[in-house]
């Protein structure tokens, strides 16, 4: 892992921590939409939106969830974004009270892609790097563009050796 590593920083999230800070989310959106400060819809960025936009989408007591498939890195090189499967356009209208959720931004190449189709929903991520921070309308924490953010999904608890010692 590692050797694919060219982010200077790591920042290491563990499962009780996006829930956490996806809770904190889903507090900071709440009565902020559009039609009495209600959201009509979630829609998860696949697949990191997904785990943060059920709990968003648990929070806020939504029940119309869809997703929006979107490919832009294999592994940490980027390539360009493409959407590989669109959320149902009957829900989605012009986007006005759907709340399109990330769990991070980053060059902001993804949400710019989804901006561009739903020019009026509200995004909003977890984690944001500065260089995306202005495709995003709400997020929770800021982290530097010379860090790499591991979520959960991509880990598992491993040994590790003492501080002092051999084994
Ligand atoms: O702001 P950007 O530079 O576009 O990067 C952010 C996006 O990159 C990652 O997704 P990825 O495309 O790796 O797919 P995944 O969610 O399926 O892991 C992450 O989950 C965001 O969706
Ligand atoms: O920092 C990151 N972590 C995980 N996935 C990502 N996709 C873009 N940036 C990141
Ligand atoms: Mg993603």
């Amino acid at each position: 892992m590692a050797d694919r590593l060219p982010h200077e920083k790591g920042f290491h999230v563990s499962w009780d921590q996006i829930h956490r800070d996806s809770r904190a989310l889903a507090w900071r959106l709440d009565g902020k939409g559009p039609d009495n400060g209600a959201w009509r819809s979630v829609v998860a960025i696949t697949r990191g939106g997904m785990a943060p936009a059920m709990i968003v989408a648990r929070e806020l007591d939504i029940r119309t969830v869809d997703t929006i498939s979107v490919k832009s890195y294999d592994h940490q090189s980027q390539k360009d974004a493409v959407v590989l499967k669109a959320p149902d356009a009957e829900m989605m209208g012009d986007g006005t009270g759907v709340l399109i959720v990330d769990d991070l931004v980053d060059t902001g190449k993804t949400l710019e892609l989804v901006r561009e189709m739903y020019p009026h929903a509200h995004f909003a991520t977890v984690y944001a790097k500065p260089q995306g921070e202005p495709m995003v309308d709400t997020f929770i924490t800021g982290v530097s563009q010379d860090t790499w953010i591991f979520f959960p999904w991509d880990m598992a608890m491993q040994y590790v050796k003492p501080y002092r010692g051999t084994d």
